[in-house]
């Protein structure tokens, strides 16, 4: 046995006003469409009509109107469409497509009043209830068109008043190519915004609240689409999407429409127009069909020309485009090859050369050397730039990522990440007389410094400003950690460590001492060997603070013990006391 389906109205108009539109306000929009709809089905000027008043709001439309057996049909039809050809397809020229859109007005009101007449046929009035009755009977005479007319329900008379329809008819309707008036005021303006000759910063202004660095003019023609990408003037989180303003046919889709662009394009909000890019049924978003994949494609291709357009013919403009957006452009170059490049080619990062970009880098140092961390790039900084050595600041955030990526993508491009010994290795050698003179100097030295694990060197480099650096390599800096967890291991994985420390040989730490500093020289030729001892530990000490090397409880002891020391000697003895 064959059954039909039963359908709940009251179930219905719930579904749609809690779940598929966002908001009552739709209502405003849906008789819009419906009357445009009309008009241009009757092929000829037209014009909407909207009344509001304290009784009843009006919708005025002179389009093809229906005829009774059509009211029957289509207005007490759920999801019945004059708007589908025979396939059952959306047709091109209309805005509606589903047969639902007139229940949106049971979100504002209980009674809908349909009156209408086609051409040649008797007028009909239909009235739909919010409860699921409706009745038809002969209507009074009147014009080929429709009006249709809500009785507002309690508690939505605001939705129906006259300031907030002129706001929504003008919201969703200012662009539409038939005129629509509310209480005889005409809401549409006539030509799209992006016509030659608009002022389009003042408009970026009045629907984005600020003015563009730049605007740029947006084609995709398989897409119906025109419009304009506004670029922000201000910094924003690329991760924070902000929607885009969307028409269908001249019909506002939504305010704030995700999914135009692609998540690089993150500093352009777009006002477009389309006749080809569908809405989902709920009329508030785009639906993601692979149209909207290539219309997004086409639009990423504008923004890349537009940016490439820049750096030839306006690198000022540019440069003001990425010292606004340089965060987002970074973290998108991680993992986009555009991105990659124009940070590549335009933005300046930081190097102990002063601020260049990672091109010009290239091209005077060869190859990309980084310090990984901030600390290490402000240790070895001023050490390395007067070894003529250039070093990339990787310690800031994504600056080691980037410089890592491009030698992923372009073999071309060498990258190294600069050790300590990449700069103690420019350093030069003391000559043979002064070494035979500095060894029992070295030797004392050394035993001071024994129990810290680390060696004592001299050698002569610039700055001769610097006394002392303290020198860890990446392997030592490993056995140090490595050293502290055997110490912290209980006795079978402090085994395996032991094991394994037994095939790691590493260089210790280095304290090097700079023989082109005249207090270092002047320490070296000291005839007190327990001053010299303790000026060895201040320099160990010193040397440990400026390279922001972490202090060991062992080291703060040196710190203490040696500056306390070297207190005493400076500070005069009272008489009879014991030093
Ligand atoms: N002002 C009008 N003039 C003439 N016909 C109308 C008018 N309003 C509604 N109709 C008829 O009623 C039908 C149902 O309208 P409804 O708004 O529910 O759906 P739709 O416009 O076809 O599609 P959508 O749900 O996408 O809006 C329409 O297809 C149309 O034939």
């Amino acid at each position: 046995m064959s059954n039909t389906f039963q359908v709940d109205l009251r179930g219905i108009v719930d579904l749609l006003s809690h779940h598929l539109y966002a908001s009552p306000r739709v209502y405003v929009r849906e008789l819009l469409q419906n009357s445009v709809d009309a008009i241009t089905a009757a092929g000829t000027p037209g014009l909407v009509s909207i009344t509001t008043g304290a009784d009843a709001l009006r919708v005025s439309d002179n389009g093809v109107g229906l005829t009774e057996a059509q009211v029957h049909e289509l207005l007490a039809t759920i999801g019945r469409s004059s708007k589908r050809d025979e396939l059952g397809f959306a047709r091109h020229e209309f805005l509606g497509q589903f047969g639902i859109g007139l229940l949106s007005c049971f979100l504002v009101a209980d009674e809908i009043r349909v009156h209408t007449r086609r051409a040649g046929a008797e007028p009909v009035l239909w009235t739909g209830y919010s409860d699921g009755r409706y009745d038809v009977r002969a209507g009074a005479d009147r014009e080929p068109g429709t009006t249709v007319t809500l009785v507002p329900r309690r508690g939505s008379e605001h939705l129906l008043s006259a300031e907030t329809v002129r706001e929504l008819a003008g919201l969703y309707g200012s662009l539409l190519p038939v005129r629509v008036e509310v209480d005889s005021f005409d809401v549409t303006t006539g030509g799209l915004p992006w016509a030659a000759g608009n002022d389009l910063h003042a408009y970026a202004q009045s629907v984005f609240g600020f003015r563009p660095l730049d605007v740029v003019p947006l084609d995709v023609p398989e897409a119906g689409l025109t419009g304009v990408a506004f670029v922000l003037p201000t910094p924003v989180n690329p991760a924070a999407r902000g929607g885009h303003r969307v028409y269908l046919k001249r019909m506002l889709l939504a305010e704030s429409v995700e999914g135009l662009l692609p998540e690089w394009a993150f500093f352009a909000r777009c006002v477009v127009d389309s006749t080809e890019l569908r809405p989902t049924a709920s009329r508030e978003a785009l639906y993601d069909d692979s149209l909207l994949a290539d219309t997004r494609e086409a639009i990423a291709d504008q923004l890349r020309g537009w940016l490439v357009r820049l750096a030839t013919t306006d690198p000022r403009r540019l440069g003001e485009f990425l010292s606004i957006h340089h965060l987002g452009v970074k973290a998108l170059a991680l993992h986009d090859d555009e991105m990659l490049r124009l940070v590549e080619q335009w933005v300046p990062l930081e190097t102990n050369m002063g601020f260049v970009t990672l091109a010009e880098f290239r091209e005077r140092h060869g190859v990309l050397r980084y310090a990984a961390g901030h600390d290490e790039f402000r240790q070895l900084a001023s050490i390395a730039a007067a070894q003529e050595l250039g070093v990339i600041n990787g310690g800031i955030v994504y600056h080691a990522d980037i410089v890592e990526r491009l030698a992923t993508v372009d073999p071309e491009v060498r990258v190294e990440r600069l050790e300590p010994s990449d700069v103690a290795a420019r350093f030069s050698a003391v000559d043979t007389d002064t070494e035979l003179r500095l060894r029992p100097f070295l030797a004392a030295a050394q035993r001071r410094l024994d129990r810290l694990g680390c060696e004592v060197v001299v050698r002569g480099f610039d700055p001769a400003g610097v006394p002392a650096l303290y020198l860890v390599s990446r392997a030592a800096a490993f056995n140090e950690q490595f050293t502290q967890s055997r110490d912290a291991a209980d006795d079978l994985w402090g085994g395996v460590l032991d094991a394994l420390s037994r095939v790691t040989t590493v260089d210790r730490p280095q304290l090097v001492l700079n023989h082109r500093n005249a207090l270092v020289r002047r320490i070296t030729a000291l005839g007190d060997p327990e001053l010299a001892g303790l000026a060895v530990e201040s320099l160990y000490g010193q040397a440990l603070m400026l390279g922001q090397h972490p202090i060991r409880p062992a080291d703060a002891a040196l710190l203490t013990s040696s500056f306390m020391g070297l207190l005493d000697r400076a500070v005069p003895q009272e008489k009879g006391e014991d030093r």
